[in-house]
């Protein structure tokens, strides 16, 4: 479970993470994981212009969109960030993401790796965090086993998959899912970490220095 490092002073700002990797990997699984165990952290929905798997709901999963919709959203600047991926278009809602931070609250964006680095640019004290499978030939066996995708889409997201762990150097924490709730674990644990940095402290920590100088 997250905390506040035990302080009652609340650092301003909450914290910004990103969750990317490879298609399949099981980031949607992880996630919906974390949402159960981790009560205090909000969950970004993007708009993307991809059609709703079985099961899907509209502003839980995603905002589904038609590609005229999503390009207004460019247009009127309303995307945090947005990048085609295998056909389709994804973008983070900018306000809501805003929001959650002024409010204090942390959020946590699970997008692909190019939106990733252009969010990277614009908040380089957010926490990256990339989830890698096993083994490639366990990530194709699990998108397989997803049973959501045609031969073609499999193959261009093991190809999309090669890409992305390519650029893995940009990424502050690599993170195993060979079990979900060991994958979850290792998300905690960083997330505690994080709220333990020095820097979310500066003001009460400069009275203790005070008194001790
Ligand atoms: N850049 C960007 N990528 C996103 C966004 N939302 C989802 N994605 C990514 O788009 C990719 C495809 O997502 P999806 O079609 O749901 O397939 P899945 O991840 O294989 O289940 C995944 O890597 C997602 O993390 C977004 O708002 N921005
Ligand atoms: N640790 C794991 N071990 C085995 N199967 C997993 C694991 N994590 C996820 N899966 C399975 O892999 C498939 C892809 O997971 P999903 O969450 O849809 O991936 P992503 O969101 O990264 O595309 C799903 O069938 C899911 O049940």
């Amino acid at each position: 479970m997250t905390n506040n490092n035990g302080w009652t002073q609340k650092s301003d700002k909450g914290i910004l993470i990103v969750l990317s990797g490879p298609s399949g990997v099981g980031k949607g699984t992880v996630c919906s994981a974390l949402r159960q165990c981790t009560s205090d952290l909000v969950y970004s929905v993007s708009a993307t212009t991809r059609s709703p798997r079985a099961g899907e709901q509209e502003g839980v999963n995603y905002f589904f969109k038609s590609k005229e919709q999503f390009l207004s959203m460019i247009e009127r600047d309303e995307l945090l960030e947005w990048a085609e991926y295998v056909g389709n278009y994804y973008g983070t809602p900018r306000e809501f993401v805003r929001s959650t931070l002024d409010a204090g609250k942390d959020i946590i964006l699970e997008i692909e790796v190019q939106g990733a680095l252009k969010v990277k640019q614009k908040f380089p004290e957010g926490v990256f965090i990339f989830l890698l499978p096993p083994s490639l030939d366990e990530l194709e066996q699990r998108i397989v086993t997803r049973g959501t995708d045609s031969m073609d889409a499999i193959r261009s997201r093991m190809n999309a998959a090669r890409e992305e762990i390519a650029l893995l150097e940009h990424y502050d924490y690599a993170i195993v899912n060979d079990r979900v709730e060991l994958a979850c674990q290792r998300i905690q644990a960083i997330l505690e970490a994080e709220h333990c940095k020095k820097e979310r402290y500066l003001p009460v920590l400069q009275k203790w220095l005070e008194e001790v100088h």
